[in-house]
């Protein structure tokens, strides 16, 4: 195997659907691909994945035919125009959005059997807190969690936050405010969230920056692109480049957790 460098891998949820975790995962993966990074996009938002949708781009295959065993990992990933490789998720496929541990478990180590070399891992979650979501979030070595500034979306995060905190001991949670109207409005929600985390949970949630609510997000996936194609001088897309300039300068984790995660054979390797 080859000595790649550590792959970073970030996991997006959001308790609640609709709050923006596919339109961030795409944007933040092409703004990455976009400073020269490697990026690989796993759409694990399965039964209702669209990310290929979004970008763009026709799969033939599907992550339901890794799971059905009829294809390796590598022979479903196809290149986006912005040069992302992703990962398609299936669907329609409803048995897909029912999977047990064992399945996803399955789904995390075929990763293992990938031989190019990846920066990052960007991996678009589904909605919700089901045991899938939080299998999926605990493989990632980063975890995002895109709300917004309503009620609903806030209890929704919190909710995800408390869980991923308390009941599966997972740090490296990160809030990615969206469709603010100022990152000022971003900042102050974090706060307010990270008051209330540190209050009744005894934890610390972190910032790194918040995407604009911006009309022509809307537009772009319209035209099936991401906003950084059809619009690259839009805030948002100023937002999704400020957002993953700041990712790269975060330290690499090196450390494998002691849970089951991506690329596992890499870190495994790399250590010895
Ligand atoms: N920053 C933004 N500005 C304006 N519109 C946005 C922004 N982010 C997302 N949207 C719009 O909000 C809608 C929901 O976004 P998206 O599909 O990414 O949410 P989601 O959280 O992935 O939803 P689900 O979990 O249901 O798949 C889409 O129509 C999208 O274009």
């Amino acid at each position: 195997m080859h000595n790649f460098s550590h792959t970073q891998v970030i996991g997006i949820a959001s308790g609640k659907g609709g709050a923006g975790k596919t339109t961030i995962s795409i944007n933040l993966a092409v703004a990455l691909a976009m400073r020269g990074a490697k990026v690989m996009l796993l759409d694990a938002d399965l039964g209702l994945a669209n990310a290929q949708i979004a970008m763009g781009v026709h799969a033939p295959l599907n992550i339901g035919h890794v799971m059905d065993g009829s294809h390796a990992l590598s022979d479903i990933i196809v290149t986006t125009p912005q040069g992302v490789r992703l990962v398609p998720g299936a669907s329609g496929v409803r048995d897909l959005a029912a999977l047990d541990n064992s399945q996803i478990a399955a789904i995390i180590r075929s990763f293992d059997d990938i031989q190019e070399p990846v920066d990052y891992l960007v991996v678009d979650v589904a909605a919700g807190i089901s045991p899938a979501v939080l299998d999926f979030m605990a493989a990632c070595q980063r975890r995002f969690v895109v709300v917004c500034d309503q009620p609903a979306s806030i209890a929704d995060a919190y909710g995800l936050i408390k869980v991923m905190a308390t009941e599966q001991n997972l740090d490296e949670i990160y809030l990615i405010p969206n469709m603010v109207a100022s990152s000022a409005q971003g900042l102050q929600l974090y706060r307010r969230l990270n008051d209330v985390c540190n209050r009744f949970l005894g934890i610390s949630i972190r910032h790194l920056h918040s995407i604009s609510a911006d009309e022509l997000v809307l537009q772009s996936l319209r035209k099936y692109k991401p906003v950084l194609d059809f619009a690259p001088g839009s805030v948002a897309a100023r937002d999704f480049r400020t957002l993953a300039e700041l990712i790269t300068q975060l330290p690499p984790i090196e450390q494998a957790s002691g849970r089951l995660q991506f690329f596992m054979g890499r870190m495994l390797h790399n250590a010895s």
